[in-house]
């Protein structure tokens, strides 16, 4: 049998082509290639291993015609397109946890330096000057610390910062009151946090949800003096907004490890006054780095070499036998779990999966795993079917499973209700020929629809014309409707519109969608 063949594209630990060549791989070293020479030779591999430098894009993707895997030596993987890789049947890998104490250290130490000026001081006494009356500090004791995500590494830093006799306030959707007492942080929302904290750390993956979460707006809402640190990913603050508040001093200080454009060499917040950044050097430990780079390397050459699947981003983990059967429940389920997560308001405290018929008689923690995964896939990076049942009950999200052996109107069916503190919410599917997932039914709605690719979900009032006038908003706004599904509770009453359309659907379409008359809600959905 021929050896599967690894590229690490990423400087890494030498661990992991250690690792690669025990566990019977042929492994390549090439860091630092541009974008065309990654694309010229990706073709030769099955696996590549990456960290944060290499972007795997469409067309490297297109170009990679072996590659099976795709694995990163850290957590955020913005830097993949992942849709485009499951579309390709490249399983992604990232390894979660083994860089989380270094970034949490690595944002405490950037809270003490732009407390202390701890960059510039040290400068200007090397270059001589000893400017002792040029610097005053503020102590960390008894401020108080903005959490902005309560995940792994946003649960350590609260726990560092309590240690240094912090007070901690967070902002997470999934953080659950019982979680925040059990890890000593007051839950609050997002104004909140932005009116109380002395100094604000970010601690969220990059997503549509958490892209400018720091935006000019809020920026201007936080305390005179705040001092802000961010050690997740650059987009989550509004950049231009950070220099003008810091000039203006309303910002006392500012940290950055990481910039909405990487590698950042000429950010116009260089030179900005209380500013400093190190080179997103996070998870830049020896400890971090031997962690993921065997963990990604073990990880990786298992799947290549026998099929074990661990912290995959886009694969349920399944035995050989259940997987043909479970496949298209999985499908199901996890865009149900999407669908409800990506309607639902509020916070999230309770979610019901419900299997009767057919899917009543299957194994019902894939199928778990796969809902979960799904609802929670907008607030993580790092979720996946193996640890989204773990992440839930971390988060004390309460999960029933509940088989009914009674048979509905489909011969098998999923169904599940989130409770939010607007009430429950709830979604079913079925299977159509035994391996297509279909929606049957929305928030108490039969439907009928395929949840796939871009899709605008639209409640209105059932009356005539509502059809034609938005037709006419899609066509003029160049947006080709592929799919148009419709229900109503009544005649006359609340009617759901759900259509899939051949591109995403920007902000502006929207706002004209809610506009039209009798329109109730609008969303924009992704599957
Ligand atoms: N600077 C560096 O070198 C490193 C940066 N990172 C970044 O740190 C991020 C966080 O890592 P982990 O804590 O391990 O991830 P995690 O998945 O454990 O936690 C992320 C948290 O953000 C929360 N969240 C999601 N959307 C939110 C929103 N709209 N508002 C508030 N909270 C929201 C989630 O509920 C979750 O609790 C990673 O996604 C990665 O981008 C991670 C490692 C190293
Ligand atoms: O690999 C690195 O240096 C960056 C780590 C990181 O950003 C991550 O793990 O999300």
């Amino acid at each position: 049998m021929t050896k599967p063949k690894v590229l690490i594209s990423d400087k890494m630990d030498p661990n992991a082509a250690r690792i690669f060549e025990e566990r019977g791989c042929d492994v390549d070293v090439i860091t630092g290639e541009t974008p065309e020479e990654l694309i010229a030779r990706i073709g030769e591999y099955d696996g590549l291993a990456i960290r944060s430098s290499t972007k795997v894009t469409k067309a490297v993707l297109d170009a990679a015609t072996n590659l099976k895997v795709i694995g990163r030596a850290g957590i955020g993987v913005d830097n993949v397109d992942i849709p485009y890789a499951s579309g390709k049947g490249v399983v992604v890998m990232n390894t979660p946890f083994g860089n989380s104490i270094t970034t949490a250290e690595h944002a405490i130490a950037m809270m003490f330096a732009v407390a202390r000026q701890i960059p510039e001081a040290n400068t200007r006494t090397q270059a001589g000057e000893w400017p002792k009356s040029a610097f005053m500090g503020v102590e960390l004791t008894g401020k108080t610390l903005g959490l902005i995500g309560a995940g792994n590494i946003g649960t350590i830093v609260a726990s560092r910062a309590l240690g240094l006799k912090m007070k901690v306030v967070a902002y997470d959707p999934f953080l659950t009151e019982e979680r925040a007492v059990e890890i000593g942080v007051d839950k609050v929302d997002l104004e909140t946090l932005l009116q109380r904290a002395d100094f604000i750390t970010l601690h969220t993956p990059l997503t549509d949800q958490t892209r400018n979460i720091l935006s000019r707006e809020r920026l201007e809402k936080t305390k005179p003096g705040v001092r802000i640190v961010n050690c997740a990913r650059g987009g989550l603050i509004d950049e231009s907004a950070l220099k003008d508040l810091l000039e203006s001093g309303h910002i006392a200080g500012a940290g950055l490890d990481v910039f909405a454009e990487e590698p950042a060499k000429n950010s116009p917040l260089f030179g900005t006054k209380n500013f400093i950044c190190t080179p997103h050097l996070g998870a830049s430990t020896t400890e971090a780095q031997v962690n993921v780079a065997l963990q990604v390397a073990e990880q990786m050459a298992d799947f290549l070499v026998n099929g074990g699947v661990t912290n995959a981003l886009n694969m349920p983990s399944l035995s050989a036998e259940e997987a043909p059967k479970l496949k298209p429940y999985m499908k199901l389920a996890e865009s149900l779990g999407s669908l409800v997560g990506q309607l639902a308001h509020g916070n999230l405290t309770q979610i019901s999966i419900e299997r009767e018929g057919a899917a009543a008689d299957l194994n019902g923690k894939p199928i778990e795993g796969a809902v979960l995964a799904g609802l929670m896939k907008q607030y993580s990076d790092t979720v996946n079917m193996v640890n989204a049942p773990y992440l839930a009950k971390e988060r004390g999200l309460d999960v029933r499973s509940i088989r009914h052996q009674r048979e509905g109107a489909f011969n098998t069916l999923l169904r599940v209700t989130v409770g939010t503190s607007q009430g429950d919410r709830s979604v079913a599917g079925t299977l159509f020929g035994n391996d297509t997932p279909r929606l049957v039914e929305i928030f108490g709605i039969g439907i009928e629809a395929e949840l796939a690719g871009h899709m605008l979900y639209i409640v209105n009032e059932d009356a005539p014309g509502f059809i034609g006038r938005i037709g006419t908003l899609l066509g003029e706004s160049g947006i080709n409707i592929g799919t148009f599904h419709l229900g109503r509770r009544d005649t006359g009453g609340e009617a759901v519109l759900l259509l899939s359309v051949d591109t995403a659907i920007s902000q502006d379409v929207i706002d004209k969608a809610s506009k039209l008359e009798g329109v109730k809600t609008v969303k924009a959905l992704e599957f």
